[in-house]
């Protein structure tokens, strides 16, 4: 439980609210608590003196009461919807900004099934504490002590009687609170595996079905999907044990309440009012009690979500903005540095760089050849800091990368992947892509540069036609000119390209290779390659080979002069079997 008390910032803001709320709760109980008392009053006094005009005015009181009850218990209702809507909210923005500032060193490290479920299940099962279980837990424990109270004040045996009776259902709540927690933490982190297989799926629909793997991938599918009803039956089975226990309470109490007021009533020592009044408080006492075990079943649901949701928003940004920030030239000429270039995984025991040496100079456009994961991706995203060096620097125009503040560096520095990918929206929203300000005669400028106005202007509604998920289907080789377009709209001083023709086939790779022969005039650029055509697009060309800058020069003298590079440009048919792996 100490878990939900990490939510109060969140809590904070709506802490007059929700206390409303509660206080409206509280009111509510003490009408209904009420009653019994004035039907005791109505027993003992009209009734028993047959006192019509006493009688009315004492049940239109009864009446008043339960009217106030349901106005305090409506309200109660409206005033929690609203904190708790803004709660959710919050959180929600909250994980989803920190998402996007987490580097990729640690997207790497996490399935996208559970960031999904963090940011959707785990969520709504901690904004329904706030809603419902925490009103509950508050006014339900009042409700029972007051109604504790009110039966010791009757007739200290009764009270006594009630405290006795109650010991088994705050043992197995004791017992319940220990072991359900785990319980729900473990169901919803397989809830998270099976988000992710399913995500996974989906987008990998294609080659499940082309590998004939469907089956397989149910099979998965069948394995944790029984795993999580194992666990989703255990927690049933633990809450059942509780509630059966509570439930019989309303009853045992009842009998005793009965029992020994008739006895008390009997022998003169409590009256036949206080008598019905005992049996009402116990009879208003049934929901509270029986729905303990609900309340805490929500509220450690809400625990384990509320763990899991800290470990995302706790998750360090390592790739911040600088304490002392460092502004690039303007325009910035574009001459970038690597110097002694170190980097290690998280976590890993081996080096992927090892001090990369690499000079490019503004305009020039480099290649940048190595091995199947010899750490050429790893390297070219460092330069707009997806990554962080763990050793060495990145300089561009003779700045510390990491001394520029990142919006003005990802400025400066645009990158396309290998995979171009489009968001759900129109042409121009991906072209700008958060760059509202920018034209529509500058998002048409770049769409020349990169060689797609002619299929974008035949394009149903062309810079308005939408594409993305469920969009427009486009060609491999239409995306990625539309990805070079937003690589180049804004114009960026220097270009990364990460193998961006590598997903093309022939006919669609020679389109893109003429927008970007285009796209690389007066930037410097720094391109991943694997192809001799890719290659002949750059001035020079450097290879990556164990963690190092092994050799520079031009295509025509590492053709000559690098037989590592011969192997890697040869035709894939033609490589020593180890050319074309990582040799770490
Ligand atoms: N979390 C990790 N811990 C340790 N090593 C990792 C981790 N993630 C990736 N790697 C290693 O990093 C390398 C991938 O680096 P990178 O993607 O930069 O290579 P690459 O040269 O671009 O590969 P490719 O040409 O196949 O795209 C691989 O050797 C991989 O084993």
């Amino acid at each position: 439980m100490a878990t939900l008390w990490r939510l109060r910032p969140h809590f904070r803001p709506e802490a007059a609210l929700l206390t409303t709320a509660i206080l409206s709760a509280v009111a509510a109980t003490l009408c209904g608590l009420l009653i019994p008392l004035v039907i005791q009053q109505i027993i003992d006094g009209p009734v028993a003196r047959r006192d019509l005009t006493g009688l009315l005015w004492m049940t239109g009181g009864a009446l008043l009461l339960g009217a106030l009850e349901a106005g305090f218990f409506l309200g109660r209702h409206r005033l929690v919807i609203g904190p708790s809507a803004r709660i959710e909210s919050r959180m929600r923005a909250q994980l989803y900004d920190h998402l996007q500032r987490l580097p990729l060193a640690f997207h790497d490290q996490w399935h996208s099934g559970q960031l999904l479920s963090r940011a959707s299940s785990d969520l709504t099962t901690i904004v329904r504490f706030p809603r419902y279980a925490l009103v509950y837990l508050v006014v339900n424990t009042f409700t029972i002590v007051v109604s504790v109270g009110v039966l010791c004040w009757m007739s200290p045996l009764l009270g006594a009687a009630f405290v006795v009776i109650s010991l088994p259902v705050v043992a197995g709540s004791v017992v319940f609170e220990a072991r359900y927690q785990d319980l729900s933490l473990r169901a919803q982190n397989q809830l998270g595996d099976l988000t992710t297989q399913v995500e996974e799926s989906v987008l990998g629909i294609r080659v499940l079905k082309a590998f004939g793997r469907a089956g397989q991938a149910l099979a998965t599918f069948r394995a944790r999907a029984e795993l999580l009803r194992g666990t989703e039956i255990s927690k049933v089975r633990m809450l059942g044990l509780l509630t059966a226990t509570i439930v019989g309470l309303p009853e045992v109490a009842l009998g005793a309440v009965l029992a020994i007021g008739g006895v008390l009533a009997a022998r003169g020592t409590m009256s036949a009012g206080e008598l019905v009044a005992a049996v009402a408080v116990v009879a208003y006492l049934q929901w509270p009690l029986e729905s303990i075990g609900y309340l805490l079943a929500e509220a450690n649901d809400a625990a384990a979500a509320t763990e899991r949701y800290f470990q995302l928003v706790e998750a360090e940004v390592t790739v911040t903005d600088p304490a002392e920030p460092v502004s690039l030239p303007t325009p910035p000429r574009g001459e970038l540095r690597m110097e002694g270039v170190r980097f290690r995984h998280p976590g890993a025991d081996t080096e992927l760089l090892r001090g990369v040496d690499l000079e490019i100079r503004p305009g020039e456009t480099l290649a940048l050849v190595g091995g199947a994961g010899s750490g050429k991706s790893t390297l070219v995203g460092m330069v707009s800091r997806l990554y962080d060096v763990t050793g060495g620097r990145i300089t561009l125009d003779g700045i510390d990368v990491r001394r520029v503040p990142l919006a003005e560096l990802r400025g400066a520095v645009a990158t396309v992947f290998e995979e171009p990918v489009l968001f759900s929206g129109t042409v121009r929203d991906n072209i700008r892509l958060n760059r509202a300000d920018l034209t529509d005669d500058e998002v048409r400028a770049a769409l020349r540069v990169a060689n797609a106005e002619s299929f974008v202007d035949a394009m149903p509604l062309g810079l308005d036609t939408e594409i993305g998920e469920q969009g427009f289907s486009l060609s491999g080789g239409q995306r990625q000119r539309l990805a070079l377009a937003r690589a180049v709209v804004a114009r960026p001083s220097v270009l990364v390209l990460d193998d961006p023709l590598s997903a093309l086939d022939v006919h669609t790779e020679a389109e893109v290779e003429a927008a970007l022969r285009q796209v690389l005039r007066g930037v410097t650029a720094l391109v991943v390659a694997h192809r001799p055509s890719t290659v002949q697009l750059a001035d020079r060309v450097a290879v990556l080979d164990e963690g190092r800058v092994t050799a520079v020069g031009t295509h025509q003298d590492l053709l000559r002069d690098c037989p590592r590079y011969r192997e890697l440009m040869a035709p894939v048919d033609e490589r020593t079997p180890e050319a074309g792996t990582a040799r770490r």
